[in-house]
């Protein structure tokens, strides 16, 4: 059987626990195969040469850890500029929160030539190499370009939005030819496979094969839908251990008298946390019998803090949340619990199962892991109620959840009152109907399935795509 190798900007020890669906997903993934998993180390070396960094490697049960230091220029133009203040904003459908710099693209190109050079004496002949996320897009097309061979497949785990959007930014072209150095490229949804086949056709002027295969820059590429999943059994297996326990215990019996909300999100615009605390407060607005009841808990955990929209994003936050507890809260109730700090994983099942309903209500999102940990934390007897944008990726699949639109506060407000109210046989059948859904397209399903689709691609050519790495 050949190795894996997995490659991503973000790593986490896959025996311990990590925030962040990316992270999350891989240690689960990788655990079970075990492989080579190659990445950024997390540490920012205050000086240091750009385009250089220090490899290390180490083994953690049957995973070997490879990482690379980045220094401070680096860090600042390939992960702080490019991928969050370009990419990231662009591909969230945000044109207007994007910093389109020039020496963030340089930045970005010049570390993923680092990673390619780094890697490429670790691999060996049978490998099979999976790429994740717009950290590094361009990773297949500069180790073609160093002579590799082998079966390269990309997973991209944030949406693709329209043509045009894409289209606005200034370095399109060569990015997404580069896709192009790859077999397999793996999207959320279906949605995201529409935009990224339009975007190739109109404007790469890409062949349509078949149902999956485009053609451009004398490279085929196979695309497809493979949306993501959780690990059921291990995240119910936590939801039974004893720190889960005690934290549903000891919410249940802090709010016993009260309904308890739920949103746990990365401090990220794309999460639509300031428009779930709008229609919260609409909720107690409208329909004021859940003053002294309802209380929102909101745990958003630190990301990204030296980009700017971020620090504006918790302003913001921090506005909206003061005032609902000023206007609303009393000596004995506080409407909205704010929480700036990460919650270690192994509380999260009991977090989701004390709560009557979660709240997942990005403006846009790949997919939203937690929305499917939620669904699987609930007791069966007595379940939650999941409260899900449409416009996150999991919404194509969840279908049985009480779908949103976040702009729409006064919807969102009666649709969290439609929650709070719901009867319990009616929220057994969508829970019974959710789980079927989220244990069909599990982890392993999302992993293998991807992998078996890598595996049936014929072997690349033995010379990089014509162009494929073109100048930017
Ligand atoms: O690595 P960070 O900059 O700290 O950010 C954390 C991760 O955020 C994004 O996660 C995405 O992947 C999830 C799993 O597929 C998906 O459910 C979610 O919708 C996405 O937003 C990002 O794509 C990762 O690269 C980051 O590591
Ligand atoms: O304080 C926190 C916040 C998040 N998470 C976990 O981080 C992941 C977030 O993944 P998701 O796909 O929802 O969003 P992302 O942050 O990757 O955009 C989920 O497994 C959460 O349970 C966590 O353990 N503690």
């Amino acid at each position: 059987m050949s190795r894996l190798v997995v490659i991503s900007n973000r790593l986490a020890d896959p025996r311990k626990s990590a925030a962040g669906g990316l992270a999350v997903a891989l240690g689960d993934a990788l655990a079970r195969t075990g492989g080579l998993w190659f990445g950024w180390s997390g540490t920012v070396t205050p000086d240091g040469t750009p385009g250089e960094g220090a490899l290390q490697t180490h083994q953690a049960g049957n995973v070997t850890l490879a990482t690379v230091d980045l220094c401070q220029a680096d860090h600042a133009a390939y992960y702080q500029g490019y991928a969050n203040s370009v990419l990231w904003p662009v591909l969230h459908y945000r044109l207007d929160l994007a910093d389109f710099s020039a020496n963030y693209s340089e930045g970005y190109r010049r570390v993923n030539q680092m990673f390619a050079r780094k890697l490429l004496p670790l691999l060996r002949e049978d490998d099979v190499i999976w790429v994740h996320d717009y950290h590094l897009i361009p990773l297949a097309a500069e180790l073609r370009a160093l002579g590799c061979r082998q079966r390269i497949g990309f997973f991209l785990h944030v949406p693709v939005p329209p043509p045009l959007i894409l289209a606005a930014l200034p370095q399109h072209e060569w990015l997404m030819r580069s896709f192009f150095a790859y077999d397999l490229v793996g999207l959320q949804s279906e949605a995201d496979v529409v935009h990224f086949t339009r975007y190739m056709v109109n404007e790469a002027h890409a062949q349509e094969l078949d149902g999956q295969r485009l053609r451009a820059f004398n490279a085929t590429v196979r695309v497809a839908a493979f949306p993501i999943g959780i690990d059921v059994q291990e995240f119910q297996r936590l939801g039974r251990a004893p720190d889960a326990v005690q934290t549903c215990e000891a919410l249940r019996a802090e709010y016993s008298r009260r309904q308890l909300l739920l949103g746990i999100d990365r401090l990220d615009y794309s999460k639509g946390i300031p428009h779930r605390v709008r229609a919260f407060r609409q909720l107690l607005e409208r329909y004021p019998e859940n003053e002294h009841s309802a209380t929102l808990v909101m745990i958003a955990s630190p990301s990204r803090d030296d980009v700017h929209a971020y620090a504006d994003l918790r302003q913001e936050l921090e506005g909206l949340c003061g005032a609902i507890n000023g206007d609303y809260g009393d000596l004995d109730w506080m409407p909205l619990r704010y929480i700036h700090r990460t919650v270690a994983r192994k509380r999260v099942p009991g977090l989701c199962r004390a709560a009557r309903v979660g709240l997942v209500t990005p403006l846009r999102d790949g997919m939203n892991l937690v929305a499917k940990e939620y669904v699987v934390a609930q007791e069966p007897e007595d379940p939650g109620v999941l409260v899900l944008s449409r416009f996150a990726g999991a919404a194509e699949q969840l279908k049985e959840a009480l779908l949103v639109n976040p702009y729409d506060t006064q919807g969102m407000a009666d649709a969290i009152q439609t929650a709070l109210r719901m009867p319990l046989s009616e929220r057994q059948w969508r829970h019974e109907r959710l789980m079927e859904r989220i244990r069909r397209h599990d982890v392993h399903w999302w992993r293998n399935s991807f992998l078996q689709a890598l595996r049936d691609e014929a072997a690349p050519p033995a010379t990089a795509p014509a162009g494929a790495v073109a100048a930017t």
